[in-house]
């Protein structure tokens, strides 16, 4: 038996751009942790998360409480992990990821050790992740181009704030990484300037997909209207409004089908929002749907009741990417070009050898585990960051109101 020595766990933070988004804008610093699972044998499992205190918090207790453990054992890491947090719930100040209850925090603090146990159970058997998830349906994972509507910034992407700087933005973005889809994030300005910005992006980029998710920032009616203006635009429209019975609502009324990772954000959720119809799509998380294996079975649901399956992405590194490039390969249904931030990273990472998008896709690691090797100065590095930013929570809104004093989250707003 091959067991748990010791668990490592080290908050960081890496420059992020002043993207914007429904909650506010992204303070100058993303926080991730880096989990380090040591087996007995001296090998090494990787995961990586969400960086908040009061998360970190409940990391550190599920660290201890998991030593000893077999490194197989996953119904073993649920149990105990369940034990040591009892009802905890450590809700996030955005929400967007939708809310938060004790069963998504135990998920959300439950992924990162989910992801090195079978990183060191890869490594044990000598077989990639995805083989552990049921094999590979696919050699490439595509990704999608994510634009933001921004500030200007110490980053080189410069400002976008209206279509011709959203339209510049995704040339630059697929210029450099060859996307061939494109979400933009909306529920920044009013919905007919972000209704623009995608008539642009379809007379810029006449193939590729689009898709618009404003985060709830719009009442029913509003995204109703929203959706007819974009009839024929959008693959599908991402969580317009909030709550089951108002995406129901849209859904049964809009061209396209409705996505989400705001209103199906946990098993629990799924009943209701097939029994109202409210989304065609989910957007699979592996960090708050309880890790790769629990991602796997959510796919399953929703192939059963003909629901799309498509995958999230908040600020993350290369742990995170190797993770979501597993689970994507091994997933059939997800047939969506994933999201993810890593453009908006500048190539900051705690990994040595990050896997790579190019061609709009990154190449499935056939390493074993999760293929990727964590660099000891880098996760100092960042570390060292993490302790100088004086930043020890995501609040967007926060930050938008240290340079707009009246400014407030509204969902909806418009
Ligand atoms: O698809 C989404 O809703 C997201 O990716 C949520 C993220 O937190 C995004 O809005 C962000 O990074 O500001
Ligand atoms: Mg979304």
């Amino acid at each position: 038996m091959t067991s748990v020595r010791e668990v490592i766990v080290t908050p960081v933070a890496f420059p992020d751009p002043p993207l914007l988004n429904s909650a506010g804008v992204h303070q100058p610093w993303a926080l991730r942790a880096i989990i380090q699972v040591r087996a007995a044998d001296g090998s090494i499992g990787l995961g990586e998360t969400y960086g908040d205190a009061p998360h970190l918090a409940l990391l550190t207790r599920a660290a201890s409480a998991i030593e000893n453990l077999d490194i197989f054992d996953l119904a073993g890491l649920v149990a105990k992990i369940a034990e040591a947090l009892g009802a905890a719930d450590a809700p996030d100040r955005h929400g967007l990821t939708g809310d938060s209850t004790a069963a998504k925090t135990l998920a959300r603090v439950v992924s990162p050790f989910e992801v090195a146990l079978l990183d060191l159970q890869g490594q044990a058997i000598g077989r990639p992740i995805y083989d552990l998830l049921g094999g590979k349906v696919r050699d490439r994972v595509p990704f999608s181009a994510y634009l933001f509507y921004k500030w200007a910034g110490t980053d080189s992407w410069g400002p976008a704030l209206d279509p011709a700087g959203i339209v510049a933005q995704a040339r630059s973005m697929i210029d450099q990484y060859g996307f061939e889809s494109i979400k933009l994030k909306g529920g920044v300005f009013p919905p007919d300037e972000e209704i623009a910005a995608i008539r642009a992006l379809r007379d810029a980029f006449p193939g590729l997909p689009l898709r618009l998710d404003p985060n709830a920032a719009w009442t029913p009616e509003t995204s109703i209207k929203v959706a007819e203006q974009t009839e024929g635009l959008l693959e599908y429209l991402e969580d317009p409004t909030g709550g089951l019975a108002g995406m129901a609502e849209v859904a049964a009324l809009a061209p396209m089908p409705l996505a989400t990772n705001m209103c199906v954000v946990a098993f629990a959720d799924l009943p209701e929002a097939i029994e109202r119809g409210s989304v065609q799509i989910v957007l699979a998380d592996h960090h708050y749907w309880g890790g790769l294996r629990a991602c796997v079975e959510l796919a399953a649901i929703c192939r059963t009741w003909g629901i799309g399956v498509s995958m999230h992405s908040n600020s993350h590194l290369g742990i995170s990417l190797a993770a979501m490039v597993h689970l994507a390969a091994a997933t059939p249904q997800l047939t969506y070009a994933v999201d993810t931030h890593t453009p908006w990273q500048s190539g900051v990472d705690v990994v040595s050898d990050p896997l790579v998008i190019s061609g709009g896709a990154a190449t499935v690691p056939d390493t074993p585990g999760l293929g990727v090797t964590l660099d000891e100065d880098k996760l100092a590095e960042l570390h060292d960051n993490w302790w100088r930013c004086g930043i020890r929570e995501r609040d967007d809104t926060a930050y938008r109101q240290s340079f707009e004093p009246d400014y407030v989250k509204l969902r909806p707003r418009w």
